[in-house]
C-alpha cells in the first residue's frame, strides 16, 4: 500500500534560521515559505534528489504543532509522509486494521495540492504518519 516517502517534516522554532541553514550550511535547495491556514502551519519545502524535507513553523492560534513545539522547543522531526495510490482505500484498510485516521477521517488538500491524511502516532510507533495521494 505504502509507496515513495514524499517527505520527512520537521517542526522549527524559527523557520528563517531553519531555511537558511539548510540553504546556507548544507547546501540545499530551499523553496519559498507557503502559508497552509487550513493546516495551521506555514510549511518551507527542501528538494533532495530522493525526497523532500518538509519545515514546519505554527500558523495561528491554535496550530496543531504547537504543542508538539512547547514539548520540543529545540524542534524535532514531527512526521513523515509517505505516498499511497488510492487514499481512500488506504483509509478503509487502516481503519479495519483497527487504525486511528484522525480529524473526521476526510482526506484535506495538503501542501502539494493532493488529498492527505494523517495517522495516530501512537498507533505507528510513535510516529505522526501522513498519507498523500500519488
Ligand atoms: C499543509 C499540510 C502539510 C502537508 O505535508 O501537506 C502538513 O504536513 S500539515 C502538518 C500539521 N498537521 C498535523 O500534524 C495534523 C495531524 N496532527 C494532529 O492531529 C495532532 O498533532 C496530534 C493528534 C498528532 C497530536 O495532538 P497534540 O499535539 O494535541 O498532542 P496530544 O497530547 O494529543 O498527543 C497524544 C500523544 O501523541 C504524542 N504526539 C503528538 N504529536 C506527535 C508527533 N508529531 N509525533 C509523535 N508523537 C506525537 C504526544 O506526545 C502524546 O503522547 P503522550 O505519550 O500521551 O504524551
Ligand atoms: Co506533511
Amino acid at each position: 500500500m505504502i509507496g515513495r516517502l514524499n517527505h520527512v517534516a520537521i517542526a522549527v522554532p524559527d523557520l528563517e534560521a531553519a531555511s537558511a541553514q539548510y540553504r546556507d550550511t548544507l547546501g540545499a535547495s530551499v523553496r519559498a515559505p507557503q502559508d497552509e491556514p487550513d493546516h495551521g502551519v506555514r510549511v518551507v519545502f527542501i528538494d533532495l534528489p530522493n525526497t523532500k524535507i518538509e519545515l514546519l513553523w505554527p500558523l495561528g492560534e491554535d496550530s496543531p504543532i504547537a504543542g508538539f513545539l512547547a514539548k520540543n522547543p529545540a524542534g524535532g522531526i514531527h512526521h513523515i509522509c509517505y505516498e499511497v495510490d488510492d487514499i481512500l482505500a488506504a483509509r478503509d484498510k487502516l481503519r479495519a486494521d483497527g487504525a486511528r485516521v484522525l480529524g473526521d477521517g476526510e482526506p484535506r488538500i495538503g501542501a502539494h495540492g493532493k488529498p492527505v491524511l494523517f495517522l495516530h502516532p501512537k498507533d505507528f510507533n510513535g510516529t505522526l504518519v501522513e498519507l498523500e495521494q500519488a
